[in-house]
């Protein structure tokens, strides 16, 4: 089989299923992606520290946050028709609309128009004029669907990862379609997850002290990112490099998870952050398992990427007890993954149940994802033989 092939021959697979729905959400993770490149680069070179805001929970929000909700929200609207789409998403416009917020939300006008102005090299229709700060706000705030067992619903996590991204780290641009409370088709934008792995392994402010050592480059770090897509039950996920400049999207390439079943040679993601997961708890899970590797601790959905793309062969996530995990995490991420030949579950061995809403309701313990059953097993025995001694 052709292992390369430009992406638009995707949709002459035989399965016809869902290939507009593909291509444009492909499409408008490559504009998102480029937009946030943008804010980044400007939060991180020109210290524009305006553009990110504490929500009431004192996570970060920032202008990419918006931008790229309003701008995949217009894009889905404009391809499907606003009435045929529904879509769950992080942010609302509170904040957004408080009169104090009018600079940033005068920035988030001007970011959308910027990004959608410049979509045409995506094959994608820009607005005939410039949107007014109503219609950015109404793109975003139709983002109101609560998901549910029934009927289709995009999720969008626009930032994810924000913590990553004002750190001049990792994030991800995350779109999934849900049909009858099944994930079927995912989008994940990478935009500083290059084709090659080492650089994963400069985690944490790396990227911030080249930062502040050099210009960014247009054709250099900030513009070798990847998006990965996958159907579900085509048995196949795709990665393609961003590509900035006007080049539109390059041909994409099969991703497989790694073939590694040996605990010894096996490397673990997790998140960055203790807060969001237990590390005292995975590294004590990694020790009676046998992992030997450091843990690869990165920001974001990049994590199933990673495992997607055969990077690292675990992904694991312990929220502490009362953590209700968000569908938006995860939806695009564990497709892709599934696709590319691994297994994603709870700790109990379940799938992650998309069809209880907005949160994964009913999550054994916590999050599993391997490239094969073997060190999947492996991982749940060893998760049951220490639950109790836990604290989780
Ligand atoms: N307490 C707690 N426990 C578990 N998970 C939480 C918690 N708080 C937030 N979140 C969600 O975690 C998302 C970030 O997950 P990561 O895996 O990227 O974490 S980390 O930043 O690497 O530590 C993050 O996504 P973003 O808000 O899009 O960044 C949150 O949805
Ligand atoms: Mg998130």
């Amino acid at each position: 089989m052709d292992k390369n092939r430009n992406w638009v021959s995707i949709e002459s697979e035989g399965d016809e299923k869902y290939a507009k729905e593909l291509e444009v959400a492909v499409k408008a993770v490559h504009v998102a992606c480029l937009l946030c490149q943008k804010v980044q680069q400007n939060l991180i070179f020109n210290g524009d520290e305006d553009s990110v805001q504490s929500k009431d929970d004192s996570s970060p929000v920032t202008i990419a946050d918006w931008s790229v909700q309003a701008t995949v929200s217009w894009i889905l609207s404009q391809a499907f028709g606003t009435e045929n789409v529904s879509i769950v998403a992080e942010e609302d416009i509170e904040s957004l609309s408080k009169s104090d917020a009018s600079s940033i939300l005068s920035s988030v006008v001007k970011t959308v128009n910027e990004a959608l102005s410049s979509a045409a090299r995506f094959g994608i229709k820009p607005p005939v004029t410039h949107l007014q700060t109503t219609q950015v706000l109404q793109a975003i705030s139709r983002c109101n669907s609560r998901g549910g067992p029934t009927g289709r619903f995009w999720v969008l996590d626009p930032v994810d990862g924000t913590l990553g991204f004002v750190r001049g780290d990792q994030y991800a641009i995350a779109l999934a379609l849900v049909e009858n409370g099944e994930v079927v088709l995912g989008v994940l934008g990478c935009p500083n997850y290059p084709m090659n792995k080492e650089w994963l392994n400069y985690q944490n402010g790396y990227r911030r002290i080249l930062s502040s050592l050099t210009k960014p480059d247009p054709a250099g770090w900030d513009s070798n990112g990847c998006v990965l897509y996958a159907k579900k039950g085509s048995k196949k996920a795709w990665m393609q490099p961003l590509v900035n400049g006007d080049k539109g999207i390059g041909s994409a390439s099969q991703i497989k998870v790694s073939t590694i079943d040996n605990p010894v040679l096996a490397t673990f993601c997790e998140p960055v952050e203790k807060a969001n997961s237990s590390h005292l708890f995975t590294q004590g899970l990694a020790h009676s398992v046998g992992l030997r590797n450091q843990p690869l601790r990165v920001y974001s959905m990049v994590k199933y990427a990673a495992i997607a793309r055969g990077d690292a062969e675990i992904f694991m996530k312990f929220a502490r007890a009362g953590y209700k995990e968000k569908i938006w995490d995860h939806a695009a991420g564990v497709v892709i993954i599934e696709e590319a030949g691994g297994i994603v579950t709870d700790a109990g061995g379940r799938p992650l149940d998309f069809s209880k809403g907005m949160y994964l309701y009913g999550l054994d313990r916590g999050i599993i994802a391997c490239a094969g059953p073997s060190l999947h097993q492996k991982i749940m025995t060893a998760v049951d033989a220490s639950w109790n001694s836990s604290c989780l």
